[in-house]
């Protein structure tokens, strides 16, 4: 009997596309997170448009695995109980409402769950953490943005070192101690959660890489991009191919088969 596709649920953006008068509200996913899934992790990525908080469950037990996207709106501050720094940020309490309460569905009932950028920073506040708005405003701290004028070649291409703790799941996928990463975002890590550990920092000390400890599934986010151009990077090979493994594991508890 054909295997059914593995299932996994990347919550969507609620952006505002057109100009002016002429702008409507849409759900968005970046096409890059979607085929890496279904290309690196050999899963079926899925969507639920619209989903209120207490459905989070009843559609976690249809799939087998999250993954949070990045995006290059912001968690709302109020969120870890801070004033919003810039009144220009892009925001999306939309989101911010379904994955904050999904990241911690996901952790108790054992669900696989990748975070990247965004989704990185998502799981750390969702968890009880709290999040720098400008890290480039901090001293010390380097500019971890990219300029919008320059090509997504530019953008997505290698941008600082990440170090990694010794013998971590990052180091193995790796196969060194650090690795090149790219790097396009605002805000990082401030304190981080209680209950997460960290295993991969910038030279200025940013935190890049995290686990949920004593997690009962793969429970892994980064701040950097391996979704993009995935094949060209044997560490985001490694790291969609455990993901993709995590989730297999998942459907056959699910399936029973
Ligand atoms: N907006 C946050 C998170 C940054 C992020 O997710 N960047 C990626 C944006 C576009 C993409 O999906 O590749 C921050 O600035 O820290």
């Amino acid at each position: 009997m054909k295997k059914p596709p593995i299932l996994v649920w990347l919550p969507a953006d609620h952006r505002l596309l057109g100009t002016g008068e002429r702008s409507m509200p849409f759900l968005v996913l970046g096409d890059k997170y979607a085929r890496a899934v279904k290309a690196d992790a050999h899963a079926q990525p899925v969507l639920f448009p619209l989903v209120d908080a207490d459905q989070i469950d009843e559609l976690l037990a249809l799939v087998d695995g999250v993954m949070l996207t990045g995006s290059p709106s912001n968690v709302h501050p109020t969120r870890f109980g801070a004033d919003l720094a810039d009144p220009t940020l892009m925001l999306d309490e939309a989101r911010d409402d379904l994955t904050l309460g999904l990241v911690q569905a996901c952790v108790a009932q054992g669900v696989p769950l990748l975070g990247i950028c965004r989704g990185f920073q998502e799981i750390n506040v969702a968890l009880g953490g709290t999040l720098h708005q400008k890290v480039h405003e901090l001293p010390g701290h380097s500019d971890h943005r990219q300029s919008p004028d320059g090509s997504y070649e530019e953008q997505y291409g290698p941008s600082h070192t990440v170090r990694f703790e010794q013998d971590c799941v990052f180091a193995r996928w790796a196969g060194a101690d650090h690795a090149m990463v790219n790097s396009v975002h605002g805000q990082g890590v401030g304190r981080l959660a209680q209950g997460l550990r960290a295993l991969g920092h910038a030279p200025d000390g940013l935190v890049e890489a995290f686990e949920v400890e004593g997690a009962q599934a793969f429970a892994y986010a980064v701040q950097w991009h391996p979704e993009w151009k995935v094949a060209q990077n044997p560490l985001s090979v490694a790291l969609f191919h455990a993901f993709g493994e995590a989730c297999r594991a998942r459907q056959v508890k699910r399936l029973g088969r």
